[in-house]
């Protein structure tokens, strides 16, 4: 009962912490966080926060313990195409795309199609790296599934690339991780890259 008012005020502390904090920047940057249009953007972007980040507070690996046991299912399962937004963790910039993942079950243990979207959402809400997410998604499929192997290809588009810095206009970064058989079996390596890079 009396960790639900301590969340509340929590949650509410943070929000007026990262609402003060959006005012010093506006004033550092010599606006004027009193004029109409910024008045209400300190709150707005804490609730921002408060939500992109909100996958910091929740462990992804709970989203797969919707585990079907299927016997004698032990062919491979590919869910393609799963867009993600999140932050990249240097400059709190936006980095998006989407993940590819693969795995192949072991004892006939499938899990839900729509909880690999969900992991992928839970880690991407919080700052991230590309290529931790990536492996992040490994990880919690191998800690609930223990699948035979999983593959994780992440393609996204990076703002702290293309709105400042160098600029690279469009450019695609490219995450990989593989495991378990995927690591070990460059056959079924190759086939499965060949099946996560395959459009349509
Ligand atoms: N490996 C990796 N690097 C990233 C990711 N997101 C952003 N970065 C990079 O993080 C690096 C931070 O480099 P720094 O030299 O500390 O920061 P900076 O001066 O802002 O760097 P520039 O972007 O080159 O101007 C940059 O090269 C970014 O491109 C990511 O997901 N993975
Ligand atoms: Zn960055």
């Amino acid at each position: 009962m009396n960790d639900i008012p301590r969340q509340v005020d929590d949650a509410e502390a943070r929000r007026e912490k990262i609402r003060k904090a959006v005012t010093d920047i506006l004033v550092a940057l010599g606006e004027d966080p009193t004029r109409e249009g910024l008045l209400d953007t300190p709150s707005r972007v804490a609730k921002m926060y408060m939500e992109v980040f909100s996958g910091l507070a929740e462990d992804p690996s709970e989203h797969l313990k919707t585990v079907f046991t299927e016997d004698g299912h032990d062919e491979i399962v590919i869910v393609k195409d799963i867009a993600f937004h999140t932050m990249c963790e240097h400059h709190l910039l936006p980095f998006f795309g989407k993940a590819h993942i693969a795995y192949l079950p072991d004892g006939g243990r499938l899990t839900g199609l729509s909880k690999l979207a969900r992991v992928v959402d839970t880690l991407a809400r919080r700052p991230q790296l590309q290529e931790r997410l990536t492996g992040q998604i490994a990880d919690a499929m191998e800690a609930v599934l223990k699948p035979k192997g999983v593959m994780v290809l992440a393609e996204a588009r990076h703002m702290c690339m293309e709105m400042r810095g160098i600029k690279a206009h469009g450019a695609n970064t490219v995450t990989l991780v593989s495991r378990g058989v995927f690591d070990t079996d460059s056959a079924k390596r190759a086939e499965t890259l060949a099946l996560l890079r395959s459009t349509g």
